[in-house]
């Protein structure tokens, strides 16, 4: 086929037609990114689609809320989301926050910093970008009078939790031993949990007829890296005279949540952990992210299920929470800033030192690693400490599906192998890592 040249698109915004090169910032300027796709194909979607939501469900809405005042402010923040979509469609540069954010002057401060040939969607490393416009979107929403606490993923995030599969999983837990190859497994059927995120939706284990354990065990050639045995150690071996404390940065709501409780509770059950702290994030976040909301939401949700299995774990959850072995820490505007997380310790030292109370912390998902590794084409062979670049509060560990173009930590030769397969293997969900690195003394 006759190469065809650059588009006007590309022409105009200066994108390059090839793949991130090694070593290199993910971005948008790199037509064959997943990145470039991501800012072009993805992301005006999900705008679109709020957008829709909003016109489909005013009257539900305004009923909601306060009539016709909502009525107006969802004509308003429409008009802004579709300001919003040709900005990002027309590589426009970010624009400050000047309304009530509570955390613009981190937002400020962060976009003051950027050099101005990097302030823009295609032009800027892809991270920035995409939490720029999730960010965006919920200011249009909370400087407004009524629809302050309008979340509006929360349709998705509900039907991402009322699925089989929640039921299926709820069924096929037997009783659990306390070895290392159990929670190996329940820790393969939290890291496939993530497959099932709402901004790209896969084929994932959330088929309703799926047995999820048995499903997730013929899975086991797609975890490229399978540190469970360590993250065992460090738990199992963990000074028990102490109050053993296990933090989950939460992911996705729905299946993955889920996963996520069913992993806690077994860490209290087998005294694996005598606390639980749960990060959830401030705002409505990539599209399928926990809130607080979705947090006690999801305890209510499996509560009055008509299932006995679910019924009797949303009450047992539900009592933890009250006697404090799983608690939901403080919301902290840091999980949906832009920073990568060597980055911490500058903008937050205090959460930077809470992490570092636990034992373990679980960074759950794709957007996680892409904070932990910094959204960088790496090596793929490349040592995770070498990615993490000092963020090391404590032992850590990540369970993620691969949905983004980075990874790190693979024997040599295997991704050349995955990219002869398929050269999209990376954005599928197909495959996934659960990686380990022991906190620094
Ligand atoms: O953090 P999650 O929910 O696992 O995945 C989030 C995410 O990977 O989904 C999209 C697909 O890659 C990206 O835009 C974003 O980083
Ligand atoms: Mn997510």
């Amino acid at each position: 086929m006759e190469h065809s040249g650059p588009s006007d698109f590309e022409r105009k915004y200066d994108i390059l037609d090839v793949a991130t090169p090694r070593h290199t910032i993910l971005s948008g300027r790199y037509k064959r990114s997943f990145a470039y796709y991501t800012l072009r194909e993805r992301l005006p979607v999900i705008l679109t689609n709020i957008i829709d939501s909003l016109t489909k469900e005013k009257d539900e809405i305004a009923e909601k809320y306060e009539g016709e005042k909502t009525r107006e402010e969802i004509k308003t923040v429409v008009g802004h989301i579709s300001k919003l979509k040709y900005q990002l469609q027309t590589d426009k540069p970010f624009e400050k926050f000047l309304g009530i954010e509570q955390d613009k002057e981190m937002w400020n401060i962060f976009l003051e910093a950027l050099p101005a040939k990097c302030a823009s969607f295609f032009q800027s490393a892809w991270l920035y970008s995409e939490c720029y416009m999730y960010r965006r979107v919920f200011s249009f929403f909370e400087n407004t009078e009524t629809l302050r606490h309008h979340d509006y993923f929360f349709k998705q995030k509900c039907k991402a939790l009322e699925i089989n599969a929640v039921l299926n999983l709820g069924k096929s837990l037997r009783s659990t031993e306390r070895d290392s190859k159990t929670f190996s497994s329940l820790l393969k059927v939290n890291l496939w949990g993530n497959k099932c995120d709402l901004s790209i939706i896969i084929p994932t284990i959330c088929d309703p007829n799926d047995n999820v354990f048995e499903h997730c065990s013929t899975l086991d050639d797609h975890v490229l890296v399978d540190d469970s045995s360590r993250i065992w150690k460090c738990l199992d071996s963990a000074d028990q005279s102490k109050c053993i404390t296990v933090d989950f940065v939460l992911d996705n709501a729905g299946f993955e949540f889920y996963t996520d409780l069913i992993l806690a509770d077994y860490l209290l059950s087998k005294k694996l952990a005598h606390k639980i702290r749960f990060h959830t994030k401030p705002m409505p976040w990539f599209v399928s992210d926990v809130t607080p909301v979705d947090f006690h939401h999801t305890f209510e949700y499996l509560e009055k299920h008509s299932s006995s299995h679910l019924s009797v774990q949303g009450r047992k959850w539900k009592q933890y929470l009250a006697d404090g072995f799983f608690e939901m820490a403080a919301v902290n505007y840091f999980w949906s800033s832009p920073y990568e997380y060597y980055k911490m310790r500058e903008v937050d030292m205090d959460l930077y030192n809470y992490l570092a109370q636990a034992q373990l912390v679980i960074f759950k998902g794709d957007l996680n690693y892409r904070k932990l590794l910094g959204d960088k084409n790496w090596d793929p062979t490349e040592d995770f400490l070498i990615c993490l670049r000092g963020f090391q509060p404590t032992n850590i560990c990540t369970l993620r599906t691969v949905k983004a173009d980075l990874i790190c930590g693979l024997e040599h030769g295997k991704a050349e192998d995955l990219f002869r397969q398929n050269p999209k293997w990376m954005e599928t969900g197909e495959y996934g890592v659960i990686q380990f690195m022991e906190g620094s003394k």
